[in-house]
């Protein structure tokens, strides 16, 4: 059995809130990244306190109202599927403040978290504020949605990006890592991906693998899931006929995303 790969396992933790992801120090291998995902029927509130961590509260599906007790972000969230492939909106809460999220609509939250202990303001990350890339060519296109990249000192530690690649099409790809803490060649960050698909029916491969193979997992991931890269290369390909979309969260000690392609498969990027 995968250690890195995580079903979806819902359970009803108050009455319309569903915990169908939650990933943790103490149940994962990593220490950086904590990560949750929630569903949340119309009217039903989903309340946390934060103790030494960061959270960034990601509207992934549905209308929500997110509030800290200080400020309220009304009914926010932009789509009904993340594969509208537009941008959606996200509320970036600090270490020791409480915050509540209210469902609107019917709504998958997805609740993202590393270790911080000096206190930012908290921040609503606006769909349009999300920078938007487009990277690769042949086989090797994905479409990405910068949520809270490291340009955007909003946050202590947390990083998180989603990403759409086409049918057919490779991502995180060709293979890169940043399992050390080497600036300014590579940073040590730990990731997870919590991928859908489209038809939901669909699965993708993904790779995390070291250099010296004492890690060496491939996983047929299916919609929902969510595969954990403690470390190594974790590039992700994806069969004709579906799309996938996944979203990353990474933490470490720096917040700096500096990433090593694996030398072997760096020509991919060099063709013309
Ligand atoms: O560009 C991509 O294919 C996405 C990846 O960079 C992904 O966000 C990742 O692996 C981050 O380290």
């Amino acid at each position: 059995m995968s250690k890195l790969l995580r079903k979806p396992n819902p359970k009803e933790t108050s009455p319309g809130v569903i915990n169908v992801h939650e990933v943790t120090s103490e149940n994962s291998p990593l220490e950086y990244v904590g990560f949750k995902v929630v569903d949340l029927a119309p009217g039903s509130t989903y309340k946390e306190e934060l103790g030494k961590v960061e959270c960034c509260i990601v509207a992934l599906t549905g209308k929500i109202t997110v509030s800290d007790h200080d400020q309220v972000f009304e009914n926010i969230g932009t789509r009904e599927s993340v594969f509208e492939k537009k941008p959606t909106d996200s509320v970036y809460v600090s270490n020791d403040r409480t915050f509540e999220v209210k469902a609107v609509s019917q709504a998958r939250v997805v609740l993202c978290y590393s270790p911080s202990y000096k206190q930012l303001p908290t921040k609503l990350i606006k769909a349009e504020d999300n920078g938007i890339e487009h990277r690769g060519k042949y086989s090797n296109q994905r479409l990405v949605h910068n949520i809270l990249p490291d340009s955007d000192p909003s946050a202590n530690s947390l990083l998180v990006v989603e990403v759409f690649t086409e049918s057919g099409n490779w991502s995180s790809y060709p293979p890169h890592k940043h399992d050390q803490d080497n600036l300014p060649d590579e940073s040590f960050l730990e990731e997870s991906y919590y991928h859908e698909m489209n038809p939901r029916q669909g699965f993708v491969f993904q790779r995390v693998y070291t250099d010296d193979r004492s890690l060496d997992e491939t996983m047929a991931v299916e919609n929902g899931d969510v595969v954990l890269v403690p470390a190594g290369y974790h590039p992700v390909g994806v069969p004709d006929g579906y799309e996938s979309y996944y979203l990353n969260v990474m933490a470490g000690p720096k917040r700096i995303w500096k990433f090593h392609n694996e030398p072997t498969h760096e020509w991919i990027l060099n063709r013309k």
